[in-house]
């Protein structure tokens, strides 16, 4: 059966913020988009990990302006669209303004996966600005397919075109993604798309099954460039869709050297499945709590798989990443009555 190219969204200098600290400089952004935007993918998305307005005490501090890192991609992107991405709450109507201002052209607004409500404003706001306008709806393992569907209408009434299954944690299997996507394929009438992270060593293989029941679009990295194990790595992704014959835009050979010569060494700490972005998945916590708790272990002599287990046992969702401290103390305290 033909179908259309799949469209792809990159998230080197998005998701990829959170294994950098958000401390990517304008030089970076401007050499990792040219070779992006070389490499054939549809859309680049830049801004704080967090999204517009992410930029704080509480998610960590971005090295460049909002202003500059996403004037900067737009400036270096030839081809593909920039796009954006805004939490209601943490990025306001004034942030998307002044995005669309300087050039961005795609916006997904993202909540919790039981919170899609929040987004209405943002998401007629982003319809009205005329832009290519998606729902992102967060930790989709945290919820039955049938109630994440809920969600995703509601996105739909509010006008978004596209409306994404999101991985946050790395948790979904093959069957748990399966199910996600065929209800959207077979009830929305927007678009829809998958994001995966590889905790669970199945980032690719979430997003074949994605495509197999009809994603139109998908997330990807350079190597995986991302929060916890990363996301789905570009040049993995398209090499496998090669195999089995799903129409794209993206170079193979571009997006490997880019990962290999370029954003590899660019890494602070490996983008990689080790022990702690394994318990991510594992106990199905948001992939960016991995350095909070890595270092919050270090602070407190704890080891940070049981601080996961224990923010995941509390339902800990984005935006909490203060919990992780206050785990680590109680546990630090607990291990020294036990000695
Ligand atoms: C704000 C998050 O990092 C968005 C995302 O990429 C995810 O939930 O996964
Ligand atoms: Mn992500």
């Amino acid at each position: 059966m033909s179908r259309a190219k799949v469209i792809f969204n990159d998230v080197t200098l998005r998701d990829g913020m959170h294994a950098i600290r958000h401390q990517y400089s304008t030089e970076q952004i401007a050499e990792l988009t040219k070779l992006i935007d070389e490499s054939g993918v549809d859309i680049i998305e830049a801004t704080h990990g967090d999204g517009l307005g992410g930029s704080s005490l509480q998610y960590g501090f971005s090295k460049e302006t909002e202003e500059a890192i996403i004037k900067t991609t737009v400036a270096n992107a030839k081809n593909a669209k920039v796009g954006v991405l805004l939490l209601p709450g943490v990025g306001t109507i004034e942030h998307l303004e002044r995005a669309h201002n300087w050039g961005a052209q795609v916006v997904r607004i993202a909540t919790h996966c039981t919170e899609a409500d929040v987004s209405e404003q943002h998401i007629k706001k982003a319809a009205d600005l005329g832009m290519d306008t998606v729902g992102f709806l967060m930790m989709s393992s945290r919820t039955t397919p049938e109630n994440l569907l809920e969600e995703a209408k509601k996105m739909e009434s509010y006008g978004a075109g596209t409306i994404y299954v999101v991985d946050s944690a790395g948790a979904l299997t093959m069957d748990d993604t399966r199910k996600r996507m065929s209800l959207f394929k077979e009830n929305l009438s927007t678009n829809v798309g998958f994001h995966g992270h590889n905790n669970l060593s199945l980032g690719v293989a979430n997003t074949i099954v994605a495509l197999e029941e009809g994603a139109d679009r998908v997330d990807t990295s350079l190597a995986g460039m991302g929060a916890g194990a990363g996301n789905t790595a570009t040049e993995q992704l398209v090499a496998v869709m090669d195999r089995v014959g799903i129409p794209h835009n993206v170079g193979l050979y571009k997006a490997m050297d880019a990962a290999e010569n370029v954003m590899k060494p660019m890494m602070e700490r490996p983008v990689q499945i080790d022990r702690l972005s394994l318990t991510l998945g594992y106990t199905g916590v948001y992939s960016s709590f991995l350095l909070f708790a890595e270092r919050a272990g270090k602070e407190y002599g704890v080891d940070p798989r049981d601080i996961l287990t224990k923010v995941a046992e509390m339902g800990a969702v984005g935006g909490q990443e203060d919990w992780i401290i206050g785990v680590a103390q109680e546990l630090a305290k607990e291990q020294k009555v036990h000695v």
